[in-house]
């Protein structure tokens, strides 16, 4: 499960390019994909959306698996794909390593051979391609599985496998397709973990995309949210969750997150204040729980056992559907209330109000 190498070993600094992308790209005779961003190396986006959105035609316009019909993507200097200037780069020819859903290892090779495949293909000598696949198994926590074959893997280990394989290239650029979706629910907790670590050592520019808002929320610094081929909403992740501009953004991105040092049951949250949670942890996590999870009072509540603190009323978005209140206090929470209770609460600004929180309605994950 660890990873044995300090943080950032070995990892050349000649990867930290920008990217930047104007995709203009169709599928088939109806779908249609436009889409602009900039990305600083070191960065992480996430690209989020309903299933047909046009996520993974994204990331193959990126990767080089389906050309622009119009538009640009730039890697540092260097031009990718610029039809008006009749520029495209193979897929093999780009710094960019990818992790696909389910992986994609190559059945026939060891998990070592699997690792040091693209490193052969740019011409690395075998020996020293093997070396280096080996450190990367390392940091990945698989050292003793070089010469097991991808099919005697458990899920996450194919998952750090294909992540290894991807990395082991020092791509300017990391692609990660859905790179959580095939791992059961224990096991995505600890490989998301993990990846947020190894995204944190990695120096160069990465675009995943999900369905998981809880992945969308730990492991990116930029959200990106399609719908239809158009982007709905752009920006971080926490002012994407505080101004929803539909109601799609705001049930999809819609999560209390905080960081915090766990002691059972409680929690010492970074930006200070703490909550009691239902599952008992130790050390670095993070808290999460929607915004309907909690209960707006004007006086203190009392009864079952609950996280009750003192809040301000810093903002009101209305919705079709939803009406989500942002709550200033320690910690700033948000709150989706009926309009009922918008009335009965009068949430104007700067309104004195008690936040509550159910200790079982909280998730507890591993920083
Ligand atoms: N080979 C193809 N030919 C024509 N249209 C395609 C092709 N592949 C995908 N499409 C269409 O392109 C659109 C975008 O698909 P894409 O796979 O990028 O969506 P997505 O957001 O990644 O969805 P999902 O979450 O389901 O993977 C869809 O409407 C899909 O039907």
């Amino acid at each position: 499960m660890t990873s044995t190498a300090p943080a950032g070993a070995g990892i050349r600094q000649g990867n930290a390019m920008s990217l930047h992308a104007d995709l203009d790209v169709r599928r088939g005779a109806r779908f249609r994909l436009r889409t602009r961003f900039d990305l600083e190396p070191g960065r992480t986006l996430a690209l989020l959306g309903p299933n047909g959105a046009g996520k993974s035609t994204a990331l193959r316009a990126l990767a080089g698996l389906q050309p622009l019909a119009a538009g640009r993507i730039r890697l540092g200097d260097r031009v990718l794909d610029a039809p008006e200037d009749r520029t495209f780069v193979r897929p093999e020819h780009r710094s960019v390593g990818v992790v696909f859903q389910d992986y994609l290892l190559f059945g026939h090779l060891s998990v070592l051979d699997n690792v040091a495949f693209g490193l052969r293909a740019r011409g690395v000598p075998r020996r020293t391609a093997q070396r280096r696949a080996r450190d990367w198994l390392r940091r990945v926590g698989l050292a003793d599985h070089d010469r097991r074959r991808p099919r005697s893997l458990s899920g996450g280990q194919a998952q750090r496998v294909a992540l290894a394989r991807a990395l082991a290239t020092e791509p300017a650029l990391l692609l990660l397709d859905e790179p959580l979706a095939a791992l059961d629910a224990g096991t995505r907790v600890h490989i998301r973990s993990e990846l947020r670590r190894h995204l944190g050592d990695y120096p160069g520019a990465c675009v995943l995309v999900t369905h998981d808002p809880l992945d969308a929320m730990v492991l990116a610094d930029e959200l990106l949210v399609v719908e239809n081929g158009e982007v709905v909403q752009q920006g971080r992740p926490a002012d994407i969750a505080r101004h929803p501009r539909t109601d799609y953004v705001a049930t999809l991105v819609g999560l209390n997150v905080y960081r915090g040092r766990a002691e059972g049951t409680l929690v010492d949250l970074v930006g200070g204040g703490t909550l009691t949670t239902a599952e008992p942890a130790h050390g670095e996590v993070f808290v999460a729980f929607p915004p309907t999870a909690v209960s707006l009072h004007a006086g203190r509540p009392d009864g079952s056992p609950r996280n009750t603190w003192p809040v301000t009323v810093a903002g009101v978005e209305q919705h079709a559907h939803t009406v989500r209140v942002r709550l200033a206090g320690t910690p700033d929470v948000l709150a989706d209330v009926t309009p009922a209770a918008v009335a009965e609460l009068d949430l104007t600004e700067g309104n004195a109000l008690w936040a509550a929180v159910k200790a079982t309605e909280t998730h507890t994950y591993p920083a």
